[in-house]
């Protein structure tokens, strides 16, 4: 039994032996030629695969999908699907929800944060953003997945995209704007003065010219800046302080943006409020902040550049906590009362508002180091150094008086329990050592 069963697995037996070598090579043969076949098969099957997956790609230009737009910098928006999940996204809660807002820069710090907020006490939200690159896209797509699993939709694109911003209009019927892509940073502006005149300029009135011609109009909520203040030396800054004194192209056009915002007031009846906003920080926060980028530093031993006056004086922030900043623009939109205007014409006054959101108490940028060091338990390498001309400015502080009066505003968080908080976020995320602070 053991030599047959040796024999029929591995030599022919000897009568017939020539036929029974040609059918053994012959089943040699086409298990060879099966093998072949079967490789061809699968890279064939590969290739179409490929193929399919490319051709169904956003960025595949030849897609058939004409209900769909297609930019050069590879966003495409439109579709019977991509609507659906707009309109998903902006329903607001049967019976709880009041508002169906819009957020620009949804995917941006103050924007994750405002419309989770929005979107947990069960208003409609639809985010809007571009993804640029000023600082790691990839923390943007951290935040984007936050919302996704909160239920609001990022529309990828751009406030400059006319067509883009008509579609969602025509789509939803939003009763609010809360626009707060921008570009943000006040130094990067000596570097890259066009993209603040594209997204805080140009992007701004492109958003106002669509919200001017729909009806009903949205009421506007926006980012403005604590930076308009400028060389301005009368302290705390009042919302009736001069602000003709920018420092920065960044403050400019922020101060630009609050003017644009009057015209489209006073001529098509658009409701605008303009929220300036004071060094805000926190968890999932911006990396190009002194604050973000201290704390890496100071985890790599790295120097840290702490800017004094020219006279040796301090240089101080009115540091304000992100809830305490979501607070206060979910209370703007709550107060805000509806654009008069409709199809373009303005039918009577609007509302117009500025607000200073600060924390109403500064503290030296020396000290938040101070913090950061107790924080981490360890020690920065501090090198002191005097303000480079860059647009910064000495000194901010917030008097929120007015805010508090109309908007019930009243920041809570001190600086040393928000970088608690934003520490205690910050090691979390990079804690994997998969993601990098830069
Ligand atoms: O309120 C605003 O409207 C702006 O706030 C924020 O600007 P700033 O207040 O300038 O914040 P941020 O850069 O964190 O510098 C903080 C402090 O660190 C000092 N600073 C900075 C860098 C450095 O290397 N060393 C240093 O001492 C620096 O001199 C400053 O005193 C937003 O970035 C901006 O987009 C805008 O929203």
């Amino acid at each position: 039994m053991k030599d047959k069963s040796r024999f029929m697995s591995e030599s022919p037996p000897s009568p017939g032996k020539f036929k029974m070598e040609k059918s053994y090579v012959h089943s040699l043969r086409s298990r060879a030629s099966l093998g072949k076949l079967t490789l061809w098969s699968l890279i064939s099957l590969g290739a179409i695969l490929l193929v399919f997956v490319w051709s169904q790609s956003p960025r595949h230009p030849g897609r058939l999908d004409p209900t769909r737009h297609y930019l050069t910098n590879g966003y495409a928006w439109g579709g019977s699907s991509w609507e659906r999940r707009v309109r998903s996204s902006a329903r607001a809660r049967p019976g709880v929800g009041m508002m169906t807002v819009l957020v620009t820069g949804a995917a941006g710090f103050i924007g994750t944060h405002v419309s989770s907020a929005l979107k947990r006490r069960g208003d409609g939200v639809l985010g809007l953003d571009n993804f640029n690159s000023y600082y790691d896209p990839s923390l943007k797509r951290a935040r984007q997945a936050l919302l996704e699993r909160a239920g609001v939709f990022v529309v990828e694109g751009d406030i400059n995209d006319e067509a883009l911003l008509r579609k969602l209009f025509e789509v939803v019927p939003f009763t609010h704007v809360m626009h707060l892509a921008a570009q943000a940073g006040v130094r990067y502006a000596m570097e890259n003065p066009g993209s603040y005149v594209h997204s805080n300029i140009a992007g701004f009135v492109n958003l106002l010219e669509v919200c001017k011609s729909v009806s009903p109009q949205p009421s506007i909520v926006w980012a403005s800046s604590s930076s308009v203040y400028g060389l301005n030396t009368k302290v705390p800054f009042s919302e009736k302080d001069r602000t003709d004194q920018p420092a920065s192209l960044y403050a400019a056009t922020k101060k630009a943006g609050e003017e644009i915002a009057h015209t489209y007031n006073h001529i098509y009846g658009l409701s605008l409020t303009g929220l300036r906003f004071f060094t805000v920080y926190g968890p999932w926060g911006r990396p190009d902040m002194a604050y973000f980028f201290f704390t890496r530093d100071i985890l790599k031993g790295k120097a840290i550049p702490i800017f004094e006056a020219a006279n040796g004086g301090t240089v101080a922030r009115d540091f304000t906590y992100i809830d305490d900043i979501v607070r206060g623009c979910v209370a703007a939109l709550d107060t805000s009362e509806r654009s008069t205007g409709s199809g373009g014409k303005k039918k009577g006054p609007a509302q117009l508002r500025l607000f200073n959101l600060g924390n109403t108490s500064p503290v030296p940028v020396a000290d938040l180091v101070g913090i950061l060091e107790r924080l981490l338990k360890m020690k920065a390498n501090r090198k002191v150094m005097t303000i480079p001309r860059n647009g910064d400015v000495q000194f901010t502080h917030a008097n929120v008086s007015l805010a508090q009066r109309k908007l019930g505003y009243q920041p809570r968080t001190d600086l040393q329990t928000g970088l608690k908080k934003f520490v205690w976020w910050y090691l979390r995320f990079y804690a994997s050592g998969k993601k990098s602070a830069g």
